[in-house]
């Protein structure tokens, strides 16, 4: 298999979608927290992209990379610029966020484009799930969203709205049943994989 530079094969690879607030990060990080760092990588799509983004622009990386106000203000700019090189490379930023993860358990935290699933899916058509985060415009509102034209309403936001078949969705709402619940068999399929890595890596 090509794999990326210094990585390992996955025994599972979680792509994880939602609309900006719905609690990716949220999530993604809870689950983490319960399969411990040793097992579960989180790889963020946006990551190189912001880093990159921030050095030629001079701004704070560490706030780009938060869940306030500050990285909202360069969103639209973000897309864009992130955009150009999708085009001439739709898979360049999957490539760069799988370099040299060596946990068995990917959870990938913010996939946006029809592109980023089926990169994962013809790379690891075997181990990739897709997972789909969604709250309630009100709940969102409450975590500082507000409608923004030409970032809710453009693919950044809209593009797996529609033709994706979810392995797992996951309400994150006050009065959902709770996270925990929600992700048990999610977690459970992690511990599983993790568990026959160990012993194909010992
Ligand atoms: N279930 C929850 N309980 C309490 N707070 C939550 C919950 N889910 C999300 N939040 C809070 O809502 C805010 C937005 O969540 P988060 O950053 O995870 O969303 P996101 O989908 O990753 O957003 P973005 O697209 O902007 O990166 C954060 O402050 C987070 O702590
Ligand atoms: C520029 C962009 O990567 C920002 C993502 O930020 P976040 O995942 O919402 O923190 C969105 C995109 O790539 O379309």
């Amino acid at each position: 298999m090509d794999l990326p530079e210094g990585s390992e094969v996955p025994e599972l690879v979680l792509v994880f979608s939602g609309k900006r607030k719905s609690g990716k990060d949220f999530v993604t990080d809870r689950i983490q927290r319960r399969l411990g760092s040793e097992v579960c990588g989180i790889l963020r799509l946006s990551g190189p992209l912001k880093q990159q983004y921030a050095q030629e622009h001079g701004l704070d990386l560490d706030q780009l990379l938060g869940s306030g106000p500050y990285k909202e203000r360069y969103r639209a700019d973000m897309i864009h610029w992130g955009e150009t090189r999708r085009l001439q490379d739709p898979g360049f930023f999957c490539r760069l966020a799988t370099r040299g993860i060596r946990q068995p358990v990917w959870v990938v935290s913010d996939a946006r484009r029809l592109s980023d699933l089926q990169w994962f899916r013809s790379k690891f058509p075997l181990q990739t799930q897709c997972v789909r985060v969604q709250s309630s415009e009100e709940t969102r509102m409450q975590r500082g969203w507000s409608f923004t034209a030409g970032v809710d309403d453009a693919e950044s936001e809209c593009g797996l709205d529609s033709g994706v078949q979810f392995d797992w969705i996951i309400t994150n709402e006050g009065d959902a049943p709770s996270l925990d619940e929600q992700l048990q068999p999610i977690l459970k399929l992690a511990e599983e994989a993790s568990s026959s890595s160990s012993i194909s890596r010992s």
